[in-house]
Formats: C-alpha cells, structure tokens, sequence
C-alpha cells in the first residue's frame, strides 16, 4: 500500500507568492501542487503553466471547478501542463464524459470533486463508472464557516468506490489524519498550509500526521466541542477587526471606549434597556447574566450614570465577562483599579435613582447597532462589535481566516522586508473605472 499523497491547495490571487509557497510546501513535505481556482481565475492558465515550469517533478492538479465544456477547460488545463484537472461532480454526464476524452487525448487525468452534490455516495459510483480517475470529498470554503466538514461522509464514499478517494475542506493535521484512518488516498490542505506564517512548518506538520496515521493504521476518532465553546475560543483567538472585516466591514458600536485598555471581551449578551439614572434594571441584569455572559446596556441619556464600582465588584463575583454601555458610568478610577473590562460612552461622578424602569433581554439599540439577547459582542481597544447569535460560528470562523491571512502577510512584511502594496498587488486590484 502507497503512502498518501499530501497536495497543497494554492488559493491565492499572486502567483509569484504561489510559487514562493508552493517551493516552501515541497520542503514540508507536500507530494502534489494544486492550482486553486481564485489563482486560476486570477492569473489564468499561465498559473498553470508557471507552477509546471517550475515544478517539473511534481504533478500539477488544476482546479478549474469545471461544470459545463467539458472538452475544451480540460484541454487548456492540460496543454497549460496540468496532470490532474478537477471538474465538478454536479456537471452533466455528457461534461463529464467530454472531459475525460479530452483528458485522454492529452494525457491528464480528471477528479471529480463532489462540493454541493445532494448525494454523494451515489455520485461517486456513477462517476466511477463514468471513467474518472479520482474522487474528491470536498466541503468548500463557506460551507466549512457553517461546520460542515468532509470526513462526515468520506468513509461512506470510500467504502462505494475503487478509485483513489481525495478528501479537502478545512483539514489541518489531526483532521488530515482522520481522512487517512477513514481510507482517503490523498489529502488535499489548502489554508492551513499557504496562509501559515511558517508554511513549512505547517506542512510538515500534516505530512508527519498522515504518515504516522497510515503506518500505525489510526483509527477514526473525532473530538468536537461543544458549540458555543468552540465560538468562544475561536473569538478569542481574533480580534474586532478581524470581525469587522469577516462581516464585510461591519460597524463597531459608536462612541463607546473602554475604561479599561488592554482587556479583550467575548461572550453572549444579557441586554438591557433602561432611563437616564436608572440603574436598577442595570444592577438585577447582574443576577440573570451567568458565568463569561456580557452585559449590554442602553441608557435613554448621559447625564447619570447607571453603573459604578460596586455593581462591577458584583460583576467580577459572578464571573461575567464585561459590561458595555451606550450611557455614563461612574467611579472610573476604582473600575480602572479592579481591571475590570467596562465600555461605556461618558465618565460621570452623579449617579441617578434605581426606579426601575425599563427591560432585561429585549431588543436594544446599543452605540448605533441592534443587540439582541444571547448575540455574541467581542470587545478590544478598537471597539465593539456585536455577531447576530444566528451567525456567530460562521462569523467567528470567518474572522479566524481573516487573521491567518494577515498572519502571513505579516511574516513576509517582517521577514522578507516586503510592503503590504507590493504582497497583496494593491494596483492590480484597485477597482477599475
Ligand atoms: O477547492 C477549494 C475551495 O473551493 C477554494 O477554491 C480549496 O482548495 C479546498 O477547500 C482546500 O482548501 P482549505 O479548505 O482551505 O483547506
């Protein structure tokens, strides 16, 4: 029995920074080189005609996502000097029957990848029996932000079919070696090599898992947390610009500054809606939130405060993470002193009346943006960003891609000396008028 093959997925828009990578991912230990389609899509065939000439010893898989043409994006992938070209299992027979042809004719061969296929247990037979040469179990990019994860079906689609199965969607080392335990010849990682900060490192790293997994012949096993465990790790690893940018650039809250610098805030919101002064919904939400929960408060005014030492003392008691207010807060200097991380909108020494009017966990407005019991708020010396509770482990995933992005292109600023304008092409993609 072979070893199984590693192939690096390079999904980049720079194709001098794929070849860079890509030379880095070889000396980790990777055995095949996959043209991404956002390289494709942004370099063109000539991606594939660069990685060949520089990479003759290696096979060279195209993926062109091809759906319809079968014939002629097979061809030019193989005359680019692609080995392996990667269609889509969703296409019509005739595609795919039009594809593999033409992989004959110019000696590729074709993967068929199953993204988005409704069953693919049943798929991968007919495939098979269409003539492709391998099949690819692949969760894409954003159904990985949902938690789908290919290694749910993989085993199933190996046990149908006699063809080598690949496996690809969000694997790092320990899901790499599952994909081996559950029978995957090939492993394909695209992120967690090529937006690594150390991509040999990375890559190294899942070459020795694979291996490991396939001599000693490991077992399957799976150990996923609980949900909103894995959402507040994930936040926590991040930051709010990470955030904002996984929303598209969303707003943080406006006009709210922490009293404390230096403290990151993650957690789900007890909301609170109250009057200028009245601290008395503020102080009882102390009660209802529990353990790592965030407390959020709109205040109808500024000119009283409705927190102050004693309820953040109260706070800290009951482990809740920390406390924004679209309002005034008082006895700064002791909060400062408790370290205590509050947000708040203005410094006030005159407290109000605890009335009592006003709601815990309703909808609220808070520095300009809807808060609704149980969003997920993450807090930091750049402001305050609230994740709807629906989105929240897409969203805290997606900000997770945004850092490990920067993290590499913080590597080839410090060390290689590089400009941020020159890695990212920045001229290339100013918008065209
Ligand atoms: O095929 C891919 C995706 O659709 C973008 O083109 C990726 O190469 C594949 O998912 C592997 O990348 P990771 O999921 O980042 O490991």
């Amino acid at each position: 029995m072979e070893k199984p093959i590693l192939q690096v997925a390079l999904d980049l828009l720079e194709l001098k920074r794929a070849v860079e990578i890509a030379s880095e991912a070889i000396e980790g230990g990777v055995d095949w080189l996959e043209v991404g389609t956002p390289l494709i899509k942004s370099e063109g065939m000539n991606a594939i005609r660069e990685l060949k000439r520089n990479f003759k010893d290696r096979k060279i898989v195209a993926d062109m996502k091809t759906i319809d043409t079968g014939a002629v994006e097979v061809e030019m992938a193989a005359k680019s000097g692609a080995d392996i070209v990667i269609i889509l299992g969703l296409s019509d027979d005739s595609t795919v029957a039009e594809a593999i042809r033409a992989a004959k004719k110019y000696g590729a061969e074709i993967m068929a990848d199953l993204i988005n296929v409704p069953d693919p247990v049943k798929r991968a037979k007919e495939l098979e029996e269409l003539g492709v040469n391998y099949i690819n179990v692949h969760v894409g990019i954003d159904q990985q932000m949902k938690g789908m994860d290919p290694l749910e079906v993989l085993g199933r689609v190996v046990e149908s079919v006699s063809i080598p199965v690949a496996a690809a969607g969000g694997l790092d080392a320990e899901k790499a070696a599952n994909c081996v335990a559950l029978g995957a010849k090939i492993v394909i990682v695209g992120s967690n090599i090529v937006k690594s900060r150390n991509v040999i490192e990375s890559a190294r790293r899942v070459r020795e898992a694979i291996d490991r997994a396939w001599k000693e012949g490991k077992k399957f096993e799976i150990r996923r947390k609980k949900l909103e465990d894995e959402i507040r790790e994930i936040l926590m690893k991040v930051s709010t610009p990470n955030v904002s940018d996984a929303m598209h650039r969303a707003k943080a809250m406006k006009g709210i500054y922490p009293l404390v610098r230096g403290k990151k805030v993650v957690g789900k919101a007890v909301t609170v809606s109250t009057m200028d002064g009245d601290w008395a919904k503020p102080v009882e939400a102390i009660d209802v939130a529990g353990e790592g929960d965030v407390i959020v408060i709109k205040v109808s005014g500024y000119e009283a405060a409705v927190w102050g030492e004693l309820a953040t003392r109260s706070c800290i008691n009951k482990k809740i993470a920390g406390v924004i207010i679209d309002g005034a807060v008082r006895d700064v200097d002791d909060i400062r002193a408790l370290g205590f991380p509050v947000f708040a909108a203005r410094e006030v020494p005159n407290a109000g009346e605890p009335k009592g009017f006003g709601e815990i966990n309703v909808k609220i407005v808070c520095g300009g943006v809807e808060v609704n019991p149980g969003d997920w708020i993450i807090a930091d010396d750049n402001g305050v960003m609230v994740i709807p509770k629906e989105r929240a482990y897409e969203i805290a995933r997606r900000a997770l891609e945004v850092k490990k992005h920067e993290d590499r292109i913080r590597g080839e600023i410090e060390e290689k000396g590089r400009t941020l304008a020159e890695i990212v092409e920045l001229y290339k993609w100013e918008k065209v008028q």
